[in-house]
């Protein structure tokens, strides 16, 4: 259904001295109807960027994404319009979303506003739907964001995200701000709405515990790349960087530092990009890794097996 060919996007800063930073390098990645796909990764591993290139809020420097079939990629926005409602992005922050100056009901009612064709009557009787849905209560939408808690505001985010009938929801740390009892609750808002809508739900986050407990497939990214991809990733993790991770989390280990603390690869490296931090590694990690086939797994190391 939404398909990521070959991804590459580079930000660039500074006006004199300019920098540039990779921070999705060569990601392909595919969504079903109806799946669920974890993306896992330390901080600044890419994973919000993926997440703006999926949903278009970005343009890639290289690569395709594309929604049953169709380029989106490079698409002019008055064609682009008609598939914005199709993929919704869920942000961390509900502030992102929501304006603070208006009620919630009607922020979740905008996108039926400025895509037009309803009356005021079929709109209001839209959002409270969508409240119904998310299990708000009448009472809570003359409210203003302030006025409701953490776990209500993002399901204010997550009702407004539904009005347009998305087929895909880019969940990009939604509930990471939440306090774990009602980080569960949203995941089974969530997982409710995905499993009687059919949606395919892409599930971004640093918390393996959550990522293992919604998801069919699991994406691990470093330094803008895909290292492993498949199902069952956290009962046998293939490649030394998820272990490294998964332990991180484990044994609060400091096996993980970021790849800046550690300084940059070589001038011209183009191995493994996790051979400075690899206990595992030989001479032929120098060497390009590309993500192979292992046991129905994809692997970016050559000794995985
Ligand atoms: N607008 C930008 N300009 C320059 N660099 C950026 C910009 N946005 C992100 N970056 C850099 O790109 C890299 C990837 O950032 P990104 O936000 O995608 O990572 P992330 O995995 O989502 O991190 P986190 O989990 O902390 O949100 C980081 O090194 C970040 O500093």
């Amino acid at each position: 259904m939404l398909k990521a060919e070959n991804l590459h996007c580079v930000y660039t800063s500074g006006l004199i001295k300019t920098t540039r930073k990779t921070a999705v390098c060569g990601v392909d990645l595919e969504i079903f109807p109806g799946e669920t796909v974890a993306i896992v990764g330390e901080s600044g591993c890419g994973k919000s960027t993926l997440a703006k290139l999926l949903v278009q809020q970005l343009a890639p420097a290289s690569g395709e994404v594309f929604f049953e079939g169709t380029k989106l990629t490079g698409m002019n926005w008055k064609n682009l319009r008609k598939y914005m409602g199709k993929i919704q992005l869920i942000p961390q922050n509900p502030d992102d979303v929501l304006d603070p100056r208006w009620t919630v009901e009607r922020s979740v009612a905008e996108p039926f506003v400025i895509f037009g064709g309803f009356s005021r009557e079929e709109i209001s009787a839209k959002v409270d739907a969508l409240f119904a849905e998310v299990g708000l209560s009448a009472e809570h939408k003359t409210r203003y964001p302030h006025e409701l808690s953490g776990g209500e505001l993002q399901r204010v985010v997550i009702a407004r995200a539904l009005a347009l009938k998305p087929e895909i929801l880019v969940c990009d740390e939604a509930t990471s701000m939440l306090d774990v009892s009602v980080q569960a609750f949203i995941l089974a808002v969530l997982k409710e709405i995905q499993k009687k809508r059919g949606l395919g739900l892409v599930f971004i986050t640093h918390d393996l515990e959550a990522a293992k407990a919604v998801s069919d497939r699991v994406l691990v990214m470093y330094t803008g790349e895909i290292v492993e991809e498949g199902k069952g990733v956290f009962d046998r993790p293939l490649h030394p960087y998820t272990r490294a991770l998964m332990d991180a989390v484990r044994y609060a280990s400091l096996e993980v530092v970021l790849p800046e603390e550690v300084g940059p690869l070589p001038d011209g490296f183009s191995g493994c990009p996790y051979f400075r931090l690899c206990r595992e590694k030989t001479d032929a990690c120098k060497e390009p890794q590309k993500l192979r086939n292992v046991s129905g797994r994809l692997v970016r190391c050559w000794k995985a097996k």
